[in-house]
């Protein structure tokens, strides 16, 4: 397949309108236009390995197809994408046929859809709706199929499963696999000649190393572990493979004979069994108990599945769902087969972590010390279950780096907790009409000309007095972090100010609440519990009254550093650069910018104004030094917590160890050093036990070792 940018911008645009529902002409135009596109976006998936769409994207315009032509079975042609697999034939290497077709999965997205399946296949089975039946459960990894065909015990196959029908052969290059086995012992189980399935992937861990190691060496970096593998499994020489750190999980036989040709799997009974022989036979097999298990019932498997998409970051290896497989081998077969998709199984799929979108134009927003961040307006788009439409730009490097321009494709990507964030623009379907995105010079807020610190990618607005700023500051000042005023928010500080209450941070302690409680939505009732706060936050420790000016460089750290070696906010007024940085731990840049900002008469007179309106200037007891702990067990270690305690609640717990010098980390991974496990521990004990460097304790050795 060929596509010009024109082409391909077209595609796109066609694919994105059906999406939001407007579909032109007739449903034979539809079927022929939808055809035509899925066939496009298997090309750019397959084949380019640089899809445009989103996953689900894709499989909406598939379901779209599928619909029309179900009630228009006439329209159905031999080509269409429902009716085979999505080929990802090179032609760089020979094709061979498989022994049994190798299909595609149907897809489902929650626990409704797989009651429907589960509905479907019991009708296919001639079961009762409410009669139990056992489902496999295992992940559904996000890599390139490898079918490999073992005779007499020996690897003497390896293809890619091409169009389903036909693959290509790659056996040189997955004998260098470490995890493939070139021999097993296949006879023991009577099993002659036979076909199994599995999937190449990289580790994430290995797949980031190899990127580092790219980037040091000056190489482009790849794209993700899941183009690594499939573009890895294709390299023209096993030794290019064998550095790839390919390995395969093995999910199914395809097929299996004795030596006289009959089917000699189906006697194994169940998938479950299936696997426990793949895994004596040394395959690399999802574990039982934990990446994979087998239930009675689809609610089970539904349960299974959401457990996985909560855990899906902190697990070694990418995966894009969940696969819930029909236990009973005699009973898959029973159920059969569509040209596309097996009727017996059905992936489980997590919500989409990329999409792609059009960037529109360019926001700014200010920081409380005038950084000025660049914000993409997007096209609305879905991604992982949220709808969004803005996106950080972070800085003109990041623009310039990436080369945006307004009217790009982009592709969006947003991963566990982290915010989202463009990967790239999709520059192959440009068709001329893009502008570049315009460096501001000016700050928007107030007009002053922004500077930038040498080696700095940001751009600030210099001006302390800027509105754009003094906004920020103020709902930094009432922030949990800083004064913690309770209740009062981002939100709060929006409506006061478009009242025009809030010129500056003192402005805080002047609020009429009279007025607050006339405001709709307010009431007498929260503006005096806004009231009680703000008299509340007046008492705070020092540390947080300086930490509050949002003074640029000094941090929370140095804040209570100073505070611990003042009386009043007011003895820094005199204080040189050299009294700071004689505080241990205080460096010249803090030391330069606390003074250049006490230079200033006005924040001087900040400070006198905000101790008459009762707010506290003074060194408290909180803001005395505590004795640090700097010896013992758990000093500098990173711990986690997992299962549930017996004498403590896991909060108890991890207070106590913070305070005996470790560090609480939320995940099992090579970094973790301690792991205290209560009852019911769960995976994470496997993967801690897996991993064979994390020490492991129980909440007893816990608390005898803390003393
Ligand atoms: N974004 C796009 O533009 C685009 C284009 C084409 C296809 N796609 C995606 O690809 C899907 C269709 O691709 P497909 O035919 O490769 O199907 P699939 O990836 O949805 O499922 C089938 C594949 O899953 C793999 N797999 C991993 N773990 C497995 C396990 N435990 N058991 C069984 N199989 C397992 C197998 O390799 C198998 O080939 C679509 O649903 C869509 O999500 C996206
Ligand atoms: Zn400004």
């Amino acid at each position: 397949m060929q596509a010009t940018p024109q082409q391909q911008a077209a595609f796109y645009q066609q694919s994105k309108d059906y999406l939001a529902g407007e579909a032109p002409g007739e449903a034979a135009e539809q079927a022929s236009e939808l055809g035509a596109l899925l066939r496009y976006h298997e090309w750019r998936y397959y084949v380019q390995d640089d899809p445009v769409l989103s996953d689900k994207e894709y499989d909406e315009l598939f379901k779209l197809l599928e619909g029309i032509e179900e009630e228009n079975p006439d329209l159905i042609t031999p080509d269409s994408p429902t009716q085979r697999v999505g080929s990802d034939l090179t032609g760089d290497f020979q094709s061979v046929p498989h022994l049994v077709p190798m299909l595609s999965l149907g897809n489902s997205y929650n626990a409704e859809d797989l009651a429907e399946f589960d509905k479907q296949v019991k009708r296919m089975l001639n079961m009762e709706e409410d009669e139990e039946l056992a489902y496999a459960v295992e992940p559904k990894y996000d890599g390139g199929t490898i079918v490999l065909v073992y005779e007499n015990d020996q690897l003497v196959r390896a293809a890619t499963r091409g169009n389903g029908v036909l693959g290509e052969e790659m056996t040189h290059n997955a004998r260098v696999i470490r995890s493939i086995p070139l021999t097993a012992n296949f006879s023991k189980y009577g099993l002659h000649k036979v076909e199994i399935r599995g999937e190449v992937i990289i580790r994430k861990d290995r797949f980031l190393e190899m990127n580092k190691q790219r980037a040091a060496a000056g190489q482009t970096l790849y794209a993700n572990p899941r183009n690594t593998a499939t573009g890895g499994m294709r390299m023209k020489s096993p030794t290019e493979v064998a550095d790839k750190n390919l390995e395969a999980f093995i999910y199914s036989f395809g097929y299996g004979v004795d030596a006289d040709g009959n089917d000699a799997v189906e006697a194994l009974g169940t998938h479950t069994r299936a696997m426990d022989v793949l895994t004596e036979l040394g395959f690399k097999v999802p574990a039982t108990d934990y990446e994979r298990i087998s239930v009675g019932n689809i609610g089970a498997a539904a349960g299974f599945c959401v457990k996985w998409e909560e855990q899906r970051e902190e697990y070694p290896y990418e995966i894009d769902g969940m696969v819930v497989k029909v236990d009973d081998l005699v009973l898959q077969e029973r159920a059969g087969y569509t040209s596309h998709h097996p009727r017996w199984a059905i992936a489980y799929k997590f919500a989409a972590r990329q999409a792609t979108t059009i960037l529109e134009g360019v926001d700014y927003q200010i920081g409380k010390i005038g950084t000025i961040t660049p914000v993409a307006k997007t096209v609305p788009v879905s991604l992982a279950g949220v709808m969004i439409s803005s996106v950080s730009l972070h800085n003109e490097d990041f623009i310039r780096d990436k080369d945006l321009r307004i009217g790009d494709k982009v592709l969006l990507e947003r991963a566990g907790d982290v915010i989202p964030y463009i990967v790239k623009p999709l520059a192959d379907l440009r068709d001329g009409t893009e502008r570049p995105i315009e460096f501001l010079t000016e700050c928007p807020f107030c007009g002053t000309g922004l500077v930038r610190a040498e080696g700095a990618a940001a751009v600030r607005c210099p001006n302390y007095e800027c509105t754009g700023r003094t906004l920020q500051r103020i709902i930094f000042h009432v922030s949990k972090a800083s004064m913690d005023i309770d209740g009062m928010g981002k939100r709060y500080v929006d409506i006061f100010n478009e009242q025009g209450w809030l010129n500056g941070i003192a402005d805080v302690y002047r609020l009429p609440y009279d007025e607050i409680a006339a405001l709709e939505g307010f009431g007498k009732r929260s503006a005096a519990n806004l009231e009680k706060a703000v008299d509340k936050a007046k008492q705070s420790p020092l540390w947080r009254v300086l930490y509050s000016l949002s003074i640029h460089h000094f941090g929370k750290k140095a804040s209570q550093l100073v505070a611990q070696n003042i009386d009043s906010a007011l003895d820094l007024e005199h204080w040189t650069e050299e009294q700071f940085t004689n505080i241990k731990d205080i460096g010249p840049t803090v030391a330069q910018n606390v003074t250049e900002w006490y230079a200033d008469p006005s924040n001087v007179a900040l400070l006198r104004e905000l101790a008459d309106l009762g707010v506290n200037i003074y060194q408290t007891e909180a803001d005395k030094p505590q004795a640090a702990v700097t010896e013992g067990p758990f000093i500098d270690k990173a711990m986690l917590f997992t299962g549930s305690m017996q004498q403590l609640s896991r909060k108890e717990a991890q207070n106590k160890a913070k305070a005996a010098g470790a560090r609480i980390v939320s995940a099992v991974s090579g970094k973790l050093d301690i792991l205290v496990v209560g009852e019911k521990p769960g995976s994470k004990l496997k993967k801690a036990e897996a991993l064979g460097t994390v020490k492991i304790m129980t909440e007893q050795e816990f608390l005898d070792t803390l003393g």
